[in-house]
């Protein structure tokens, strides 16, 4: 490695190390890195806070454009990464160790997302050596609290006048790694829903037989479910549709029984018991047959199934359309990011619906066009996994696949 990459990787290994997973991410600890980084490439820096206790900082990091009177391009980046369970790891997940032989780097939060900061920062900073000035103007925005839906983090940002005074024009931000040597691209995050199904029945003995216990009932439910959940990833396995492009459905958790100073009470059906389900819903899905679906398959009343249906964020835009960002010559920016990253000497597969949800739902909600991109290439999907890693050599490739693609969504001047 140069002496330049050797820092880039430190850098990142810096950010990893700073203990930003929840549920008590360390923010300020973050914010401590971040701004004097991005100021030291020469970055104007925005601390905005949507909580009034403020230990929820959000950064506005700006590379002035030329012509202010074009929209302007957003990185965006999450800061809070999901938590870890130490002892499942090979590495210490916070520790960011970067094994000598492969080059992975071990770290909550590798793949998901904070490489992105890293990247864009280094990305400018390599512009800025080969004195190139943006058209538009640049804005880097790194977020708390992703991982638990954003509610006083994007959301609000989103709902902002600073949000507004930004006038942007596209906005890139988290994807997903990429098995083989294919860039993937997002255009759409699925519609997340919480069902919580409640069965009541007869309690009784733990020895008799007998119809309509909560337990059982709870199973005809999960039945029900599986059977669904089995149809939807029967056409993924058979590569009809992509992961982002079918409903899903799955159990998260289960609740019933008495307990007892030793476990549970063994001898008794319990008259209640509870599961959750995280629910993914495709953008264009058909919302009502749904929730048909549910009220007289999934937990009919009949059964002694009782439901809760949460809605977590918004399901159309503000023009009452699906949320997705066209991929198509209906918009521009698609083009102009597509020839990035052929000019960085990659290759872009079919466009995916992503199968989990980000903060780019936000934007899009606004009408505004969101590509979901992480540059990273012949990596398995560990986000959320243990063991999460990346490479150092696809991290510094992905700096390169930036520079192209900063460069040139901040000159289109369509
Ligand atoms: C309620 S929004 C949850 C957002 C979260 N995002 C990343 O994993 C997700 O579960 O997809
Ligand atoms: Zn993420
Ligand atoms: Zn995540």
């Amino acid at each position: 490695f140069t002496e330049l990459e050797s820092n880039q990787i430190a850098r990142f290994q810096e950010y990893l190390r700073i203990r930003t997973a929840h549920p008590s991410p360390d923010y300020a600890g973050a914010a401590a890195f971040l701004l004097p980084y991005a100021e030291s490439v020469g970055l104007r820096t925005t601390t905005l806070h949507f909580t009034p206790c403020k230990t929820k900082p959000l950064l506005l990091l700006t590379w002035p454009g030329s012509d202010p009177s074009l929209p302007s391009v957003l990185l965006n980046s999450h800061i809070d990464s999901v938590p870890a369970e130490p002892e499942r790891w090979w590495h210490p997940p916070f520790a960011a160790h970067r094994d000598a032989a492969t080059g992975r780097i071990y770290a909550r939060g590798a793949q998901d997302d904070k490489c992105l900061p890293v990247q864009y920062l280094e990305a400018i900073r390599g512009l800025r050596a080969a004195e190139f000035e943006p058209a538009r103007t640049v804005h880097i925005s790194l977020v708390p609290d992703e991982e638990i839906g954003g509610a006083d983090g994007f959301a609000e940002f989103a709902r902002s006048e600073e949000f507004r005074a930004l006038n942007i024009g596209f906005m890139l931000d988290e994807g997903q790694a990429s098995p083989t040597d294919v860039f993937r691209v997002f255009y759409a995050d699925r519609l997340v829903w919480r069902l919580i199904v409640k069965a009541a029945g007869a309690p009784g003995h733990g020895s008799r037989m007998f119809d309509g216990a909560a337990v059982g009932n709870l199973m005809d439910c999960l039945e029900t479910v599986a059977g669904f959940r089995e149809a939807q990833f029967g056409k993924v396995k058979a590569g009809e549709k992509g992961p982002g492009e079918v409903v899903s459905a799955n159990p998260v958790y289960m609740k019933a029984g008495m307990p007892s100073p030793t476990g549970f009470v063994m001898n008794m059906q319990p008259s209640e018991a509870e599961v959750g389900f995280d629910l993914r819903l495709p953008p264009t899905e058909d919302i009502e047959q749904i929730k048909r679906r549910v009220k007289e398959e999934w937990a009919p009343a009949h059964k002694n199934l009782t439901y809760e249906l949460l809605q977590k964020g918004p399901v159309t835009d503000v023009a009452g359309r699906p949320i997705f960002t066209a991929t198509n010559e209906s918009n521009p920016w698609w083009s102009v990011f597509e020839q990035a990253i052929t000019s960085a000497g990659g290759k872009l597969s079919k466009p995916e619906i992503l199968s989990s949800t980000t903060d780019s739902r936000f934007v899009r909600q606004l009408g505004i066009p969101a590509l979901g991109f992480s540059p990273m290439t012949n990596t398995p999907i560990l986000l959320h996994d243990n063991n999460e890693f990346l490479e150092d050599k696809v991290f510094l490739r992905g700096i390169k696949v930036y520079e192209h693609v900063i460069r040139a969504l901040s000159s289109f001047q369509g």
